[in-house]
């Protein structure tokens, strides 16, 4: 009723065509900045990566608007000071283009950074004479320790830059009549600036550091915690289906047949009740080590599949071998040295074994549930056998 009253008015749509647009430009400045999309705020090259692009435009813009002042001759032009816009044009340019184009970061950082040194250094000496051009080189510090992203690398650009300034001011370049007490009071400010700024940057990005590799171990941790089953530290089900997929998918080198074995210890909940959940918990620990004994090639995945159902995805010669394996599990599990349970004297599992050409397009759900009738059938006639499904 409101949307058609608003219709009817006209007015529709006005409040969601404003918040798209607005959507537009905070997508459009976000991938500005991070070079469309490069990296994300809790990425470690995130801040420098900005930061190159915020230099870089900001750059970009002062020395274009320097030479077309150079060039329309409003301000004093010279081929020396020609020189060095058109350069900082073209490194700002590169600088912005090579990380669109996925330029190694922290190359593209040196680089920058090695332009930024040598221009503040050039500066500092060159127009010492000029005060206010002698302020730019005190941004030096927060700049290079970002760029650098490297504590001590950091300290010695600034302590070469802060030699440059001390050069600057003691060499005679400044304002004449010089007055060496204005100058020491010149040098110990520039310097006890450019430290401090040195020893903030210093804490802040080694505390980032810190924090960033904590982060990324945490992220580690919970990729492993969100893949395996915690008790028995196989593959869990979430990453099966991912698994099987991507084999599905992949060619065989040596076209081999990709091979699903299911299978399903027998009379769990006997043992379970019988000797209770934590004998029932060492067991599945020692299913699962027997599997992974049994099928310990390198590309041979064993998974828990949930509760005692277990899963193995292998590549296999042929139908013999693939059967060979699957007999080579259930003797394994036989003998396993386990309490006896409920109506067998041995521990045993039943199986059901799916096997598959190279490249096939078959969904991974229903290698699943070709492989589970089968198990269903080997449960059905009898358990400690493992049957092969059809289809
Ligand atoms: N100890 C332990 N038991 C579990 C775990 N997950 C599932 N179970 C038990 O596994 C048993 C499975 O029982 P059923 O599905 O009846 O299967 P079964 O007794 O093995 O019978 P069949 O499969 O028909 O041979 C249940 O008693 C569950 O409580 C687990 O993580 N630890």
């Amino acid at each position: 009723m409101k949307e058609a009253l608003l219709t009817k008015a006209g007015i529709a749509g006005e409040p969601d065509a404003v918040v798209s647009r607005a959507g537009v430009w905070c997508r459009l400045s976000r991938d500005c900045l991070t070079s469309a999309g490069r990296t994300s705020e809790d990425q470690a090259d995130y801040l420098r990566i900005t930061l190159l692009n915020l230099v870089g435009a900001a750059a970009f813009i002062v020395w274009g608007l320097f030479l077309c002042l150079n060039l329309l001759g409003v301000v004093e032009s010279s081929v020396g000071r020609l020189a060095i816009n058109v350069t900082g044009l073209a490194v700002a340019v590169g600088v912005l283009s090579s990380l669109r184009m996925g330029a190694p970061v922290a190359v593209v950082s040196h680089v920058a950074h090695a332009f930024l040194f040598a221009f503040l250094m050039g500066l500092a000496i060159l127009r010492a004479d000029n005060p206010l051009t002698m302020t730019l080189p005190l941004i030096y510090p927060a700049m290079a320790f970002l760029m650098l992203d490297d504590v001590h690398r950091g300290i010695v650009g600034t302590l070469l830059m802060t030699a440059g300034l001390n050069v600057a001011i003691f060499s005679g370049l400044g304002p004449e009549p010089r007055d060496l007490l204005m100058a020491i009071d010149g040098a110990l400010t520039v310097s006890v600036g450019m430290c401090f700024q040195a020893a903030v940057m210093a804490l802040y990005v080694h505390h980032r550091k810190r924090v960033m590799t904590r982060l990324r171990a945490v992220s580690v941790q919970l990729s492993e915690l969100a893949c395996h089953d915690p008790l028995t530290g196989l593959y869990n089900r979430r990453t099966f289906i991912d698994v099987l997929e991507r084999e599905l998918s992949r060619r065989d080198r040596k076209a081999r047949q990709l091979a699903f074995l299911l299978f399903d210890i027998d009379h769990f909940k006997a043992y379970n009740d019988r000797f209770g959940h934590p004998q029932g918990d060492e067991l599945l620990k020692r299913i699962a080590g027997a599997a992974q004994g049994v099928f310990c090639r390198r590309e041979d995945i064993v998974f828990r599949l949930g509760g005692e159902e277990f899963g193995v995805v292998f590549r296999t010669d042929d139908a013999a071998q693939a059967a060979a394996m699957a007999d080579r599990l259930l003797a394994t599990i036989e003998a396993l040295d386990a309490a006896p349970a409920g109506p067998h004297d041995t521990i045993t599992i039943s199986a059901g074994l799916n096997l598959l050409d190279s490249e096939s397009d078959i969904a991974a759900n229903h290698v699943y549930r070709r492989a589970d009738e089968a198990l269903y059938q080997a449960k059905e006639s009898g358990r400690a056998r493992w049957v092969r499904a059809v289809g």
